[in-house]
């Protein structure tokens, strides 16, 4: 396992004033797959990310990283820098690591090619639509070749088709590059067609619904597959049944 989350419990506030919000969460990741985590509104899902990324440690439980691998991040909002261009954002973690300019305007701009991203180097995120903000997000999360890449909800507010594009480019890096990725997401069918494995959490405090094994993600063609439809199905099922229950 590249990541084995055990026992994780969390709560915020004051030891008066607690407000529990992971409770016993257990589950594990398999290097190069992709683990989605789905769940109510305000279940636990950020602060889950928030502990794999290291930004927060558990109360109880821990998280075990298998060696010491480069990890990428991309919190809500992408966390762009406005002030800077779409090159020096996304080359941004090149230059903390010291990197030569003339190898990270390379990298760079192999980058934006692939994202699609071409003539826009110098604009400012301000001047970008929000599924290029998004594009720009993930480019500087890859520049680091990262061995995990943790996402909370990267591509959010996109319409359907430009998300499903992205989607499948995400789709094809994490492939190449053998990325271990786990992706926090509000969307059934995101999670169905990029989860190898599917998180399922409660309402807050957030507790495992159900790990769904989901060995077809990560197929192009899964979405137009009559199974793809009976796993988004199956999903809000577990989903509904927790609010209902
Ligand atoms: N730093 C903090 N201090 C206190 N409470 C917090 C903090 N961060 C989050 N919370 C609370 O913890 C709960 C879980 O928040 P979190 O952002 O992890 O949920 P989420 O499932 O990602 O939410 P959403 O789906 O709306 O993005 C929420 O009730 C939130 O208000």
């Amino acid at each position: 396992m590249m990541i084995d989350i055990d026992s994780v419990s969390l709560s915020y506030g004051t030891q008066r004033e607690r407000k529990e919000v992971l409770n016993n969460i257990s589950f594990a990741i398999k290097p190069h797959s992709i683990c989605a985590i789905i769940g109510p509104s305000g279940c636990g899902k950020s602060s889950l990310l928030f502990l794999l990324a290291g930004l927060r440690q558990p109360d109880s439980g821990k998280i075990v990283v298998k060696g010491n691998p480069r990890r990428g991040t991309i919190l809500q909002n992408y966390g762009l820098f406005p002030w800077k261009t779409v090159a020096q954002n996304i080359g941004l973690g090149l230059t903390l690591q010291h990197m030569n300019k003339r190898q990270i305007a390379e990298k760079v701009t192999a980058l934006i090619a692939e994202m699609g991203l071409t003539g826009f180097d110098k604009h400012f995120p301000s001047q970008l639509s929000g599924g290029m903000q998004q594009r720009v997000a993930l480019a500087r999360s890859l520049a680091i070749d990262p061995e995990i890449l943790l996402m909370d909800e990267p591509l959010s507010s996109l319409d359907a088709l430009t998300r499903e594009r992205l989607q499948n480019l995400f789709l094809q890096v994490q492939k190449n590059k053998q990325i271990t990725a786990v992706i926090v997401t509000h969307s059934i069918e995101e999670a169905v067609f990029l989860g190898n494995t599917i998180v399922v959490l409660s309402e807050r405090p957030a507790k495992i619904v159900q790990i769904v094994d989901n060995p077809q993600a990560g197929d192009l063609s899964y979405r137009g597959q009559e199974h793809f439809y009976s796993r988004c199905n199956m999903l809000r099922n577990l989903l509904r049944e927790d609010k209902n229950g």
